[in-house]
């Protein structure tokens, strides 16, 4: 069992438009799709695509709250959340062919002390059945920014394997409770350590200062290019073969939940990464986020390539 945590959840609306967008006209929408969203709900849905159970925590409220619970339901998702008073935001990722993707993220509600406290004292009980946890995203209004570190430490202490996927000031103190993975994207490795990423080298060489910490896998996501992956074993990098990409929102979280998976089930580290590459590339290739084809998948898997640096 797989429990993904999205403390900031999120109605996710793709709008699909048939024309380039033209900024300050009116443009009408051609189709739209909303999906349970916020990182960890794409999570779980490619958790779920996996094969693997998974439950969904984190907070909802108000009438996208319930709305966003309706589409669990649908996507046969169980979930254990916090009721919030405040109203679970929406995000909005509008795919034209101009620009292909521009997202428009809302920044969440407010959460209080009373209802971060009264999480926090469920959270051991919600992932008493889960082999692995995913943390996924940002933190709504009003927690402290310790409270990724605070639920690594719950994690852990019961014995379970815990991946965190997020940014700033929430990844670096996460890294201090160290987690099992880690999974930051090359924007995200720039902003933990002030610097600029201009090659490979970097990249393996702050991946590795990653490792150091006492963190066992640290994959760093590099979008058409892959990921690499350092771990005790050594460090791979992970190609996809070039793909027509269609829409690349939720390809982060789809490699999150195919690690998730990798774990669970012990896989070797360069079968894991190998799965984990050829899921979020599928991911790219669905209109929608946070979803893919297993025909497509299984096709884009053998072409991935797995290199050992
Ligand atoms: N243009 C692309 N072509 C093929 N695969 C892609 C592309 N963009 C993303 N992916 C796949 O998704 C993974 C995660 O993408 P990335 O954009 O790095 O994550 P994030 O959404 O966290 O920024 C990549 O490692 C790759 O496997
Ligand atoms: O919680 P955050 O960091 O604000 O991100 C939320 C948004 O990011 C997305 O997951 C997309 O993220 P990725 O493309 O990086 O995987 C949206 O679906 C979601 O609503």
């Amino acid at each position: 069992m797989i429990t993904t945590v999205t403390l900031n959840a999120s109605i996710d609306k793709a709008y699909h438009m048939t024309q380039k967008i033209e900024n300050g006209t009116v443009m009408r929408v051609a189709e739209t799709h909303n999906s349970a969203g916020g990182k960890g709900l794409n999570v779980a849905r490619v958790v779920k695509l996996c094969g693997s159970d998974t439950k969904a925590a984190g907070f909802v409220g108000g009438y996208n709250g319930q709305y966003l619970e309706s589409l669990l339901d649908a996507d046969g998702i169980s979930y254990e959340f916090e009721h919030i008073n405040g109203e679970t935001r929406s995000c909005i990722n509008i795919l034209d062919p101009g620009y292909g993707s521009t997202e428009y993220l809302e920044g969440g509600c407010e959460v209080t002390a009373e209802e971060e406290t009264s999480f926090l004292e469920r959270f051991p009980g919600i992932i008493r059945n889960s082999d692995v946890v995913t943390i996924s995203g940002s933190a709504p209004r009003g927690m402290g920014r310790d409270i990724y570190q605070k639920m690594i430490r719950i994690v852990k202490k019961l014995g379970r394997k815990v991946i965190l996927d997020t940014s700033g000031e929430y990844l670096k103190r996460g890294l201090e409770s160290l987690p099992t993975m880690v999974k930051p994207n090359k924007d995200e490795i720039e902003m933990l350590f002030d610097i600029k990423v201009r090659s490979q080298e970097d990249v393996i060489g702050y991946a590795q200062k990653i490792y150091e910490k006492g963190i066992p896998y640290v994959v760093i996501s590099l979008g058409g290019e892959g990921a690499l992956l350092v771990c005790k074993k050594g460090i791979y990098q992970g190609k996809p073969p070039r793909i027509e990409v269609v829409n690349t929102v939720g390809c982060g979280d789809s490699m999150v939940g195919a690690f998730a998976v990798a774990l669970e089930r012990n896989m070797e580290p360069e079968d894991a990464l190998k799965f984990a590459v050829a899921v979020a590339s599928a991911n790219a290739l669905s209109s929608n986020t946070g979803t893919f084809d297993p025909a497509k998948r299984d096709e884009i898997s053998q072409n991935v390539k797995i290199i050992k640096l």
